[in-house]
């Protein structure tokens, strides 16, 4: 049976998985990433078995390369005499024109390339997984998902900003992203809530990025990312919605450039910048730091804020979906970007909350409000098994 990897590249990590080819659909076989890329890069995978297999990498400065050269050196071991099939990574941007996932050939490569503006916290380095695994698996297709193709069935309102319509032609436009994750929860309602797809629903991705998506019939109409992954929530260490007119004082009269501006909103505003503490809610719901606080504080106004947006664009709503690391396990930010929205129509069951479970909203809630688990790798491995298998 033919193996699937799929690759997550961020700036410093690999997260991967593999997966094998069944009759009855897609087995997951393992899971791991590689972190510490640029410095001493640390290996581990768990099979799903229980076997775990950890390592520092060799090289004085591990890169992508290193990386995939441990995962080949792990698969090796670990499943003597298998071939991976395929490699699917995900690719943050795709522009207007991949509305669904393609096998990366060199025009494909080098036309990504022009998208790194437009993501340069993650396709530089989507790029250097595609490059790397090229290499590495020479003989297996790769194929690319994007995050952006789930919402281009965005209608032209949800779709363009207030510019002179040249620029919506020049693709200046709100791409929306996390759209692997939005897609495997939109197969989770239509096979677990098949009642609930028809409807009007958000689906809040509330993890170390953050959006949401409203869609109807199981089809995104609008999400709260646009031309890039900074606009909308905020997030770890991005700044999401902010005035515009701050980035023109802020060049104007602060010397900015697109350098240091770039790295004030991706790196170093959003919960790290705010708490002055850190990107991790973990941390910060933990911490007795006002600022810490106050960054919790904005990060459950923002999502409230933007909850009722989505909620009046879609004419009223029939479930809300809690996914993503915080969605999932951080049952007092969703307790407090609950309370008080009986207005709205949700009404939650704060013991379930607490409890972990899957419904979290009462009988008597006319919105369904659910938290589940997303699987961008599942996402990864079933599009890159029904592309190769049509090739
Ligand atoms: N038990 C938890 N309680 C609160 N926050 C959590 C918990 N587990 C994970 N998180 C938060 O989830 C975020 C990471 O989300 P995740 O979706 O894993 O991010 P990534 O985009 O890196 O995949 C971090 O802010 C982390 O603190
Ligand atoms: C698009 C995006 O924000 O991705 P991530 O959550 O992986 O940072
Ligand atoms: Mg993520």
């Amino acid at each position: 049976m033919s193996l699937l990897l799929t690759l997550n590249a961020g700036s410093s990590s690999i997260k991967f998985a593999l997966f094998e080819q069944r009759p009855h659909g897609l087995d997951r076989l393992a899971v791991g990433q590689v972190e510490g890329l640029g410095e001493r890069a640390h290996f581990c995978a768990v099979t799903t078995a229980g076997e775990r297999h950890e390592q520092w990498l060799d090289g004085s400065v591990a890169d992508h390369g290193h990386a995939l050269q441990g995962v080949l050196d792990w698969l090796r071991l670990s499943f003597p005499n298998r071939e991976v099939a395929a490699v699917s990574h995900r690719v943050v941007h795709g522009g207007a024109e991949h509305v669904e996932p393609i096998v990366i050939d060199d025009h494909s490569r080098a036309q990504l390339e022009t998208l790194v503006p437009l993501a340069p916290l993650h396709q530089p380095h989507n790029l250097a997984g595609i490059d790397a695994a090229r290499v590495a698996f020479s003989r297996a297709p790769q194929v690319a998902c994007f995050d952006t193709s789930f919402h281009r069935s965005h209608p032209f309102v949800s779709d363009t900003f207030a510019l002179p319509r040249q620029y919506y032609e020049q693709g200046i436009r709100r791409y929306g992203f996390h759209g692997l994750s939005y897609e495997f929860i939109s197969r989770q309602l239509k096979s677990r809530h098949p009642g609930l797809l028809a409807g009007r629903v958000i689906v809040a991705h509330l993890g170390n990025g953050a959006s949401m998506c409203a869609m109807r019939g199981g089809r995104s109409v609008a999400s709260t990312m646009g031309f890039t992954a900074l606009d909308g929530l905020p997030m770890g260490t991005r700044c999401g919605q902010i005035d515009p007119g701050v980035l023109l004082y802020l060049v104007s009269e602060h010397g900015m450039n697109a350098q240091s501006l770039t790295d004030l909103l991706y790196r170093n505003s959003g919960l790290k910048g705010m708490s002055g503490l850190s990107n991790d809610m973990r941390v910060l719901l933990a911490s007795d730091l006002p600022s810490a606080r106050e960054a919790v504080d904005y990060f459950v106004e923002q999502c409230r804020r933007e909850l009722g947006g989505l909620a009046a664009s879609l004419g009223g709503l029939d479930a809300l979906v809690l996914t993503g690391g915080i969605g999932e396990h951080a049952a007092e930010v969703r307790s407090r970007l609950l309370r008080n929205m009986s207005w709205l129509g949700i009404d939650f069951d704060e013991s379930a909350n607490q409890a972990g479970a899957e419904e979290i909203s009462l009988p008597r809630s006319s919105v369904r409000v659910l938290v589940l688990a997303t699987d961008e790798e599942r996402m990864l491995a079933e599009h890159a098994a029904e592309l190769t298998a049509l090739s």
